[in-house]
């Protein structure tokens, strides 16, 4: 079965941010994908707000539940205690910590697992007595003693950062080095009982070989390239869209 696909909000809530106006709406666009056959919806809230604002969380949980009951939540974020009473608030079908500092740009690299064990054990504990799935990001270079702890802690699954991956679009030779990295850690995620998701710079033309790769892939999440997408597959529709408005 094809992995399945997380439309992450971020870059639409970005944009809408811009102005003080709603549109493009956060909800709005999720609906569009899940309309489309997106499988679920992320958000990353960083504590500046400079993306997600609190305030869309209950729009989006609202969304999902009374329209696409079928589809899943996914929050993303550093587990402080801010972040855990807004998970506990609304109820994401999934939780996926991060573990990154509040100044940082954007998700850069995975947990240092045996140094975060204490950290992570009660507060994965915490969400899964909740009913959430826990997954925790992951370093493409992480080894199978960094797996077995990362279950040991508790989690269900491991998202595979795939930046560097994602990084390599114009260098095949690096790209297929970072794919053989990729491949191992999903394989041994699987083998120590990890369910495997996978994100950060995923594009229509990187996807293909990634999902070869891991044949275990359970989750993608995917902003910034499908906004990018979006908007290029989308721009002739406006063009004519403001052409015919102009006529007046
Ligand atoms: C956790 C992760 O991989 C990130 O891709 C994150 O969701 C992106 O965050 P920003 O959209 O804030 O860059
Ligand atoms: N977890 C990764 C994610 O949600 C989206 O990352 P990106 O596609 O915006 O880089």
């Amino acid at each position: 079965m094809a992995a399945k696909l997380s439309v992450n909000l971020n870059a639409v809530a970005m944009l809408r941010n811009r102005r003080d106006l709603p549109w493009p709406s956060v909800t709005g666009l999720g609906r569009i994908a899940l309309q489309a056959g997106a499988h679920g919806l992320t958000v990353h809230p960083r504590p500046d707000q400079r993306h997600i604002r609190l305030s869309d969380l209950p729009e989006i949980r609202a969304l999902i539940d009374d329209e696409f009951p079928e589809a899943e939540f996914n929050i993303e974020g550093y587990p402080t205690e801010d972040f855990l009473a807004l998970v506990e608030e609304t109820q994401p079908e999934q939780v996926t910590l991060v573990p990154d500092d509040p100044t940082q740009a954007t998700s850069d690299h995975g947990w240092p697992f045996q140094a975060s064990r204490e950290l992570l054990t009660p507060v994965v504990k915490r969400l899964r007595s909740q009913g959430m799935r826990v997954s925790l990001f992951c370093d493409p270079d992480a080894g199978e003693e960094d797996l077995a702890i990362a279950r040991e802690i508790g989690a269900d699954r491991v998202e595979i950062y795939t930046g560097p991956y994602g990084g390599c679009f114009d260098d095949s030779e690096k790209a297929g080095k970072s794919l053989k990295e990729i491949e191992k850690v999903g394989l041994t995620a699987s083998v120590v009982g990890l369910g495997v998701n996978a994100g950060h710079d995923l594009t229509v033309a990187n996807l293909p070989p990634l999902v070869r790769a891991l044949p275990n892939l359970d989750e993608v999440s995917i902003g910034h390239g499908l906004t990018a997408d979006a908007l290029e597959h989308g721009m002739a529709k406006s063009v004519e869209r403001f052409l015919a408005a102009l006529k007046g």
